[in-house]
Protein backbone atom coordinates (compact mmCIF):
# COMPACT_ATOMS: atom_id res chain seq x y z
CA UNK A 1 0.00 0.00 0.00
CA UNK A 2 0.89 3.47 -0.68
CA UNK A 3 1.70 5.54 2.56
CA UNK A 4 0.80 8.98 2.20
CA UNK A 5 0.56 12.03 4.72
CA UNK A 6 1.07 12.51 8.23
CA UNK A 7 -0.86 11.49 11.56
CA UNK A 8 -0.59 13.86 14.30
CA UNK A 9 -1.44 13.24 18.19
CA UNK A 10 -0.91 16.16 20.04
CA UNK A 11 -2.61 18.79 22.12
CA UNK A 12 -5.14 21.48 20.94
CA UNK A 13 -4.91 25.22 22.30
CA UNK A 14 -6.71 28.43 22.54
CA UNK A 15 -3.59 30.91 22.43
CA UNK A 16 -3.69 34.48 23.90
CA UNK A 17 -0.44 36.06 22.58
CA UNK A 18 -0.36 39.25 24.73
CA UNK A 19 2.94 41.12 23.04
CA UNK A 20 4.03 44.26 25.38
CA UNK A 21 4.99 47.37 22.99
CA UNK A 22 7.09 48.95 25.39
CA UNK A 23 9.72 46.74 27.82
CA UNK A 24 7.21 44.55 30.13
CA UNK A 25 7.16 45.41 33.93
CA UNK A 26 6.30 43.09 36.38
CA UNK A 27 2.74 43.76 38.65
CA UNK A 28 1.50 46.51 36.83
CA UNK A 29 -0.39 46.63 33.32
CA UNK A 30 1.40 47.11 30.28
CA UNK A 31 0.26 48.64 26.63
CA UNK A 32 0.30 46.17 24.13
CA UNK A 33 -1.45 44.24 21.59
CA UNK A 34 -3.16 41.15 21.95
CA UNK A 35 -3.75 38.29 19.24
CA UNK A 36 -6.40 35.45 19.47
CA UNK A 37 -5.08 32.60 17.78
CA UNK A 38 -5.39 28.36 17.33
CA UNK A 39 -2.75 26.79 19.33
CA UNK A 40 -1.53 23.72 20.91
CA UNK A 41 1.52 22.05 19.82
CA UNK A 42 0.05 18.86 17.92
CA UNK A 43 -2.35 20.77 16.62
CA UNK A 44 0.35 23.93 15.31
CA UNK A 45 2.13 21.14 13.86
CA UNK A 46 -0.60 19.76 11.67
CA UNK A 47 -1.90 22.96 10.25
CA UNK A 48 1.62 24.42 9.44
CA UNK A 49 1.52 20.72 7.25
CA UNK A 50 -2.01 21.56 5.87
CA UNK A 51 -0.80 24.76 4.49
CA UNK A 52 2.71 23.69 2.87
CA UNK A 53 0.65 20.88 1.40
CA UNK A 54 1.07 17.79 2.68
CA UNK A 55 -2.34 15.83 3.49
CA UNK A 56 -2.57 15.32 7.54
CA UNK A 57 -5.20 13.90 10.46
CA UNK A 58 -4.97 15.20 14.09
CA UNK A 59 -5.36 12.83 16.87
CA UNK A 60 -7.01 15.74 19.67
CA UNK A 61 -8.73 16.51 22.61
CA UNK A 62 -11.19 19.68 22.88
CA UNK A 63 -13.65 20.80 25.36
CA UNK A 64 -17.82 20.66 24.18
CA UNK A 65 -17.76 24.43 24.87
CA UNK A 66 -17.88 27.35 22.15
CA UNK A 67 -13.78 27.41 22.12
CA UNK A 68 -13.82 23.87 21.07
CA UNK A 69 -16.46 24.11 18.26
CA UNK A 70 -14.33 26.71 16.78
CA UNK A 71 -11.09 25.59 16.84
CA UNK A 72 -12.26 22.34 16.18
CA UNK A 73 -13.65 24.65 12.75
CA UNK A 74 -10.34 26.99 12.46
CA UNK A 75 -8.25 23.85 12.39
CA UNK A 76 -10.48 22.21 9.61
CA UNK A 77 -10.65 25.49 7.66
CA UNK A 78 -7.15 25.13 7.73
CA UNK A 79 -6.79 21.84 5.61
CA UNK A 80 -6.10 19.58 8.69
CA UNK A 81 -8.58 16.26 8.50
CA UNK A 82 -10.26 16.40 12.60
CA UNK A 83 -12.41 13.87 12.30
CA UNK A 84 -9.89 11.89 14.60
CA UNK A 85 -10.56 15.08 17.18
CA UNK A 86 -12.83 14.24 20.36
CA UNK A 87 -15.22 16.74 22.57
CA UNK A 88 -14.27 15.73 26.10
CA UNK A 89 -15.93 16.97 29.11
CA UNK A 90 -13.11 19.50 30.08
CA UNK A 91 -12.91 23.57 28.64
CA UNK A 92 -10.73 23.12 25.63
CA UNK A 93 -7.01 24.16 26.02
CA UNK A 94 -5.66 27.44 26.71
CA UNK A 95 -2.10 29.04 26.36
CA UNK A 96 -2.15 32.69 27.35
CA UNK A 97 1.26 34.32 27.23
CA UNK A 98 2.72 37.68 28.03
CA UNK A 99 5.72 38.37 25.11
CA UNK A 100 7.83 40.80 25.45
CA UNK A 101 8.58 44.18 22.99
CA UNK A 102 11.58 41.84 21.88
CA UNK A 103 9.14 39.03 21.04
CA UNK A 104 10.28 37.03 23.74
CA UNK A 105 8.34 35.02 26.24
CA UNK A 106 7.70 36.83 29.59
CA UNK A 107 5.52 34.44 31.00
CA UNK A 108 2.29 32.28 30.46
CA UNK A 109 -0.35 29.86 31.71
CA UNK A 110 -1.17 26.68 30.25
CA UNK A 111 -4.45 24.59 30.80
CA UNK A 112 -4.64 21.48 29.19
CA UNK A 113 -6.54 19.38 30.33
CA UNK A 114 -8.86 18.70 28.03
CA UNK A 115 -5.33 17.00 26.50
CA UNK A 116 -4.94 14.90 29.63
CA UNK A 117 -8.45 12.67 28.57
CA UNK A 118 -6.83 11.72 25.39
CA UNK A 119 -6.21 8.28 26.30
CA UNK A 120 -5.02 5.13 24.63
CA UNK A 121 -8.46 4.78 23.54
CA UNK A 122 -8.61 7.42 21.38
CA UNK A 123 -5.10 6.29 20.18
CA UNK A 124 -6.35 3.12 19.25
CA UNK A 125 -9.50 4.93 17.40
CA UNK A 126 -6.74 6.25 14.78
CA UNK A 127 -4.88 2.77 13.99
CA UNK A 128 -6.44 2.94 10.04
CA UNK A 129 -4.93 6.09 10.08
CA UNK A 130 -1.45 5.66 11.40
CA UNK A 131 -1.25 2.49 8.92
CA UNK A 132 -1.99 4.50 6.02
CA UNK A 133 0.68 7.26 6.85
CA UNK A 134 3.94 7.71 6.04
CA UNK A 135 4.70 9.53 9.00
CA UNK A 136 3.26 9.81 13.09
CA UNK A 137 3.89 13.19 14.88
CA UNK A 138 4.06 12.95 18.59
CA UNK A 139 3.61 15.72 21.20
CA UNK A 140 4.84 15.51 24.17
CA UNK A 141 1.83 17.19 26.16
CA UNK A 142 -0.17 14.14 25.71
CA UNK A 143 -0.16 11.89 28.51
CA UNK A 144 2.59 9.21 28.80
CA UNK A 145 0.00 6.51 28.56
CA UNK A 146 -1.26 8.03 25.23
CA UNK A 147 2.28 8.69 23.89
CA UNK A 148 3.24 4.88 24.87
CA UNK A 149 0.17 3.90 22.55
CA UNK A 150 0.83 6.27 19.93
CA UNK A 151 4.14 4.53 19.69
CA UNK A 152 3.20 0.96 19.81
CA UNK A 153 0.58 1.62 17.53
CA UNK A 154 3.21 3.17 14.94
CA UNK A 155 5.64 0.58 16.06
CA UNK A 156 2.96 -2.30 14.79
CA UNK A 157 2.60 -0.98 11.81
CA UNK A 158 6.07 0.20 10.88
CA UNK A 159 5.06 3.76 10.86
CA UNK A 160 8.36 5.89 11.52
CA UNK A 161 7.72 8.79 14.34
CA UNK A 162 8.79 12.21 15.48
CA UNK A 163 8.57 12.77 18.81
CA UNK A 164 8.68 16.62 20.63
CA UNK A 165 9.21 16.54 23.88
CA UNK A 166 8.07 19.59 24.49
CA UNK A 167 9.66 20.74 28.12
CA UNK A 168 12.51 19.33 30.60
CA UNK A 169 9.43 17.74 32.96
CA UNK A 170 7.58 15.96 29.87
CA UNK A 171 11.19 15.19 28.53
CA UNK A 172 12.19 13.11 31.74
CA UNK A 173 8.79 11.47 32.00
CA UNK A 174 9.00 10.16 27.96
CA UNK A 175 12.46 8.72 28.40
CA UNK A 176 12.02 5.75 28.90
CA UNK A 177 9.90 5.09 26.10
CA UNK A 178 12.73 5.72 23.77
CA UNK A 179 13.77 1.64 24.88
CA UNK A 180 10.61 0.40 24.24
CA UNK A 181 9.67 1.91 20.90
CA UNK A 182 11.66 3.15 17.82
CA UNK A 183 11.39 6.88 17.46
CA UNK A 184 13.02 7.80 14.53
CA UNK A 185 13.59 11.42 15.13
CA UNK A 186 13.53 13.41 18.72
CA UNK A 187 13.40 17.37 18.40
CA UNK A 188 14.45 18.75 22.24
CA UNK A 189 15.86 22.26 22.98
CA UNK A 190 19.09 21.79 24.72
CA UNK A 191 17.45 21.65 28.20
CA UNK A 192 15.34 18.92 26.95
CA UNK A 193 18.16 16.58 25.23
CA UNK A 194 19.78 16.54 28.60
CA UNK A 195 16.12 15.49 29.88
CA UNK A 196 15.99 13.25 27.29
CA UNK A 197 19.64 11.25 27.87
CA UNK A 198 21.32 12.04 31.23
CA UNK A 199 20.26 10.98 34.79
CA UNK A 200 19.13 13.86 36.97
CA UNK A 201 21.49 13.28 39.59
CA UNK A 202 24.16 13.03 36.92
CA UNK A 203 26.94 14.95 38.86
CA UNK A 204 29.77 15.17 35.92
CA UNK A 205 26.59 14.92 32.83
CA UNK A 206 28.61 14.82 29.18
CA UNK A 207 28.31 17.36 26.58
CA UNK A 208 26.17 17.68 24.12
CA UNK A 209 27.61 15.78 21.30
CA UNK A 210 27.63 12.20 23.62
CA UNK A 211 24.04 13.17 24.62
CA UNK A 212 23.44 12.95 21.20
CA UNK A 213 25.10 10.20 20.42
CA UNK A 214 23.74 8.31 23.67
CA UNK A 215 19.97 8.83 21.51
CA UNK A 216 21.27 7.33 18.57
CA UNK A 217 23.00 4.28 20.50
CA UNK A 218 19.65 4.05 21.89
CA UNK A 219 17.95 3.99 17.88
CA UNK A 220 17.05 7.41 16.93
CA UNK A 221 18.25 8.04 13.76
CA UNK A 222 18.10 12.24 13.99
CA UNK A 223 18.34 14.34 16.36
CA UNK A 224 17.92 17.79 15.82
CA UNK A 225 18.62 20.48 18.65
CA UNK A 226 16.30 23.78 18.40
CA UNK A 227 18.34 26.35 19.63
CA UNK A 228 16.40 29.67 19.05
CA UNK A 229 17.86 32.52 17.75
CA UNK A 230 20.88 30.36 17.32
CA UNK A 231 19.11 27.84 15.15
CA UNK A 232 19.63 24.15 15.27
CA UNK A 233 21.84 21.59 15.58
CA UNK A 234 20.96 18.22 13.33
CA UNK A 235 22.92 15.18 13.72
CA UNK A 236 21.99 12.27 11.39
CA UNK A 237 24.35 8.83 10.36
CA UNK A 238 25.92 11.50 8.37
CA UNK A 239 27.33 13.76 10.69
CA UNK A 240 26.47 16.42 13.07
CA UNK A 241 25.50 20.09 11.14
CA UNK A 242 24.51 23.40 12.15
CA UNK A 243 21.85 25.51 10.72
CA UNK A 244 21.92 29.22 11.41
CA UNK A 245 18.68 30.64 12.15
CA UNK A 246 17.34 32.82 9.22
CA UNK A 247 17.54 36.88 10.12
CA UNK A 248 14.24 38.59 10.68
CA UNK A 249 12.74 40.92 12.82
CA UNK A 250 10.88 38.92 15.63
CA UNK A 251 7.63 40.11 16.21
CA UNK A 252 6.47 36.77 18.24
CA UNK A 253 8.73 33.53 18.34
CA UNK A 254 5.24 31.44 19.94
CA UNK A 255 5.44 28.30 17.83
CA UNK A 256 8.64 28.82 15.85
CA UNK A 257 9.49 25.55 16.69
CA UNK A 258 6.35 23.86 15.58
CA UNK A 259 6.72 25.30 12.62
CA UNK A 260 10.42 24.22 12.17
CA UNK A 261 9.36 20.71 13.06
CA UNK A 262 6.31 20.50 10.55
CA UNK A 263 8.07 21.93 7.76
CA UNK A 264 11.07 19.56 8.25
CA UNK A 265 8.08 17.22 8.02
CA UNK A 266 6.77 17.92 4.60
CA UNK A 267 10.29 18.29 3.14
CA UNK A 268 11.46 15.24 4.05
CA UNK A 269 7.86 13.83 2.96
CA UNK A 270 8.66 15.20 -0.60
CA UNK A 271 11.88 13.62 -0.87
CA UNK A 272 14.37 16.41 0.50
CA UNK A 273 17.80 14.69 2.35
CA UNK A 274 17.78 15.47 6.03
CA UNK A 275 19.92 18.67 5.61
CA UNK A 276 17.47 20.11 3.12
CA UNK A 277 14.89 19.93 4.96
CA UNK A 278 16.57 21.10 8.29
CA UNK A 279 17.12 24.26 6.40
CA UNK A 280 13.14 24.12 4.66
CA UNK A 281 12.53 24.32 8.75
CA UNK A 282 14.67 27.58 9.51
CA UNK A 283 12.84 29.60 6.69
CA UNK A 284 9.33 28.04 7.88
CA UNK A 285 10.41 29.03 11.90
CA UNK A 286 11.80 32.53 10.79
CA UNK A 287 8.30 33.19 8.78
CA UNK A 288 6.35 32.40 11.80
CA UNK A 289 9.06 34.65 14.42
CA UNK A 290 7.87 37.63 11.99
CA UNK A 291 4.36 37.21 12.53
CA UNK A 292 2.07 37.81 15.56
CA UNK A 293 0.20 34.75 14.63
CA UNK A 294 1.39 31.27 16.65
CA UNK A 295 0.54 29.83 13.30
CA UNK A 296 1.00 31.65 10.47
CA UNK A 297 -2.43 32.24 7.88
CA UNK A 298 -0.61 33.06 4.76
CA UNK A 299 2.04 29.85 5.03
CA UNK A 300 2.54 28.19 2.08
CA UNK A 301 5.76 25.86 0.18
CA UNK A 302 6.23 28.88 -1.71
CA UNK A 303 6.53 31.43 0.64
CA UNK A 304 9.18 29.42 2.47
CA UNK A 305 11.00 28.79 -0.58
CA UNK A 306 11.16 32.72 -1.02
CA UNK A 307 13.55 32.79 1.91
CA UNK A 308 15.53 29.89 0.77
N1 LIG B 1 14.60 35.23 17.95
C1 LIG B 1 14.68 34.45 16.86
N2 LIG B 1 15.21 34.92 15.70
C2 LIG B 1 15.28 34.16 14.59
N3 LIG B 1 14.85 32.89 14.54
C3 LIG B 1 14.33 32.36 15.65
C4 LIG B 1 14.20 33.10 16.87
N4 LIG B 1 13.62 32.31 17.79
C5 LIG B 1 13.40 31.13 17.18
N5 LIG B 1 13.83 31.16 15.90
C6 LIG B 1 13.74 30.08 14.90
O1 LIG B 1 12.78 29.15 15.34
C7 LIG B 1 13.38 27.88 15.57
C8 LIG B 1 12.74 27.25 16.78
O2 LIG B 1 12.86 28.11 17.87
P1 LIG B 1 13.05 27.58 19.35
O3 LIG B 1 12.96 28.76 20.23
O4 LIG B 1 14.29 26.79 19.40
O5 LIG B 1 11.81 26.57 19.51
P2 LIG B 1 10.49 26.73 20.36
O6 LIG B 1 9.66 27.78 19.67
O7 LIG B 1 9.86 25.38 20.26
O8 LIG B 1 10.91 27.08 21.75
C9 LIG B 1 14.87 28.15 15.70
O9 LIG B 1 15.64 27.03 15.29
C10 LIG B 1 15.04 29.33 14.77
O10 LIG B 1 15.13 28.89 13.42
O1 LIG C 1 2.02 23.53 28.33
C1 LIG C 1 1.91 23.95 27.18
N1 LIG C 1 2.33 25.18 26.84
C2 LIG C 1 2.21 25.64 25.55
C3 LIG C 1 1.66 24.90 24.59
C4 LIG C 1 1.50 25.36 23.17
O2 LIG C 1 2.77 25.61 22.64
C5 LIG C 1 2.63 26.51 21.56
C6 LIG C 1 3.82 27.39 21.53
O3 LIG C 1 4.90 26.62 21.12
P1 LIG C 1 6.39 27.06 21.24
O4 LIG C 1 6.80 26.67 22.63
O5 LIG C 1 7.04 26.29 20.15
O6 LIG C 1 6.48 28.52 21.04
C7 LIG C 1 1.36 27.30 21.80
O7 LIG C 1 0.51 27.18 20.68
C8 LIG C 1 0.76 26.67 23.05
O8 LIG C 1 -0.63 26.48 22.93
C9 LIG C 1 1.22 23.60 24.90
O9 LIG C 1 0.74 22.87 24.02
N2 LIG C 1 1.37 23.17 26.20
Amino acid sequence: MDRRGVVVFGGANLDVLARSTTRAVAGTSNPGRVVRTPGGVGRNVAENLARLGTPVRLVAAVGQDDGGARLLEQTRAAGVDVDLVRRVGAATGSYTAVVDSDGELVVAVSDMRATELLGPADVAAAETAVAGAALVVVDGNLTAAAVDAALGLAARHGTAVVLEPVSVPKARVLAPVLDRWPVRTVTPNIAELAALSVPEDDPDPPGLEEQVASLHARGVEQVWVRMGPEGSLLSTPDGLTHHASVDVEVVDATGAGDALLAAYCHALLAGAAPEEAAAYGQAAAALTVAGPHTVRPDLSDALVRSLL
